[in-house]
């Protein structure tokens, strides 16, 4: 049995990505504080919503997908019913294994995750670093269950804030450049509904070279990048306008956020 506390937007996409995969509805419990969320979920994946302590007694996983906010007190309740032997998986940005491991029981086995959305259409990219308590066999449950949402790859936990700020933050990223290629569109005088398909197919296309030909961005770049050409005039206002420096200052910017989300 598997619980989902706290069933927002991550929390969703991880449970329609884990549903989509074949699992068993009768198998996943959340828990959601508000009833109109919980019954939403209900109509729309047949899962029920219990207690954070039911969950605690009843799930063999939990994966906590509550605010960093909310964690400590999440964290209290579940420890008060938790059994011996049970993995929690944490989501949450910022939140260290230290911190989890601080609010429950003794020796309770915790990942720490960082996913990103694309999980609901199970492409997702998680990264995870292992609690002082969690076995092999730990780590390869938590990493079986969101590798079934997309890739998994394991990491140091001294690189998850920056990870959180790569790949967890990243997809948002992507759509703003997404959604700006659009308006650019529309500036240019296409239709709306066209400069919408181009862009998202565009990004699709682009999306799956970069990953599967082996290429370099950069050499990707340039096969786009014709002599003398319109590549080559965009890629030039882009530059001017300071995109990598802007994208750097912004991961640093996330990787700071959550660093502080750690410390309450
Ligand atoms: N969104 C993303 O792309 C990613 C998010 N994360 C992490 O996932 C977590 C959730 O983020 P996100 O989904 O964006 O936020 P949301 O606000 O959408 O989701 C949080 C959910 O948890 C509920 N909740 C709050 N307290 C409790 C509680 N004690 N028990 C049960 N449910 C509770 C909230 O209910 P209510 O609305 O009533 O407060 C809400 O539905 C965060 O820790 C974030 O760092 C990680 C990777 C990517
Ligand atoms: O914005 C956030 O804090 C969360 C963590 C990574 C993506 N969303």
């Amino acid at each position: 049995m598997i619980a989902i506390i706290g069933a927002g937007r991550m929390g969703e996409a991880l449970l329609a990505g884990i549903l989509d995969t074949g699992h068993d509805p009768a198998g996943v419990l959340i828990t959601e504080a508000r009833q109109e969320r919980a019954e939403e979920l209900r109509e729309r994946y047949g899962v029920a919503n219990v207690s954070a302590a039911e969950a605690a007694s009843r799930a063999d996983t939990l994966l906590l997908a509550i605010k960093p906010q909310d964690m400590v007190a999440a964290l209290n309740e579940i420890a008060a019913a938790l059994p011996p032997g049970r993995l929690v998986v944490s989501v949450a940005a910022g939140i260290t294994t230290a911190v989890l491991e601080k609010h429950l029981p003794p020796e309770t086995a915790v990942v720490r995750a960082m996913p990103n959305t694309p999980a609901l259409v199970g492409q997702g990219m998680t990264a995870v670093a292992a609690g002082a308590h969690a076995s092999a066999e730990h780590l390869a449950r938590a990493e079986a269950l969101l590798g079934s949402v997309g890739r998994v790859l394991r990491v140091p936990e001294k690189h998850m804030d920056a990870v959180t700020a790569l790949s967890g933050s990243g997809p948002a990223y992507f759509y703003l450049v997404a959604e700006a290629m659009i308006e650019a569109g529309v500036l240019l005088g296409l239709p709306r509904a066209t400069a919408e398909t181009l862009v998202a197919q565009t990004a699709v296309g682009s999306a799956a070279m970069l990953r599967d030909s082996g290429e370099h961005p950069a050499l990707l770049r340039e096969a786009v990048t014709s002599p003398g050409g319109t590549t080559a005039a965009a890629l030039r206002e882009l530059e001017r306008h300071g995109l990598r420096s802007a994208l750097a200052d912004a991961v640093e910017a996330a990787q700071r956020r959550s660093a502080e989300l750690s410390e309450g």
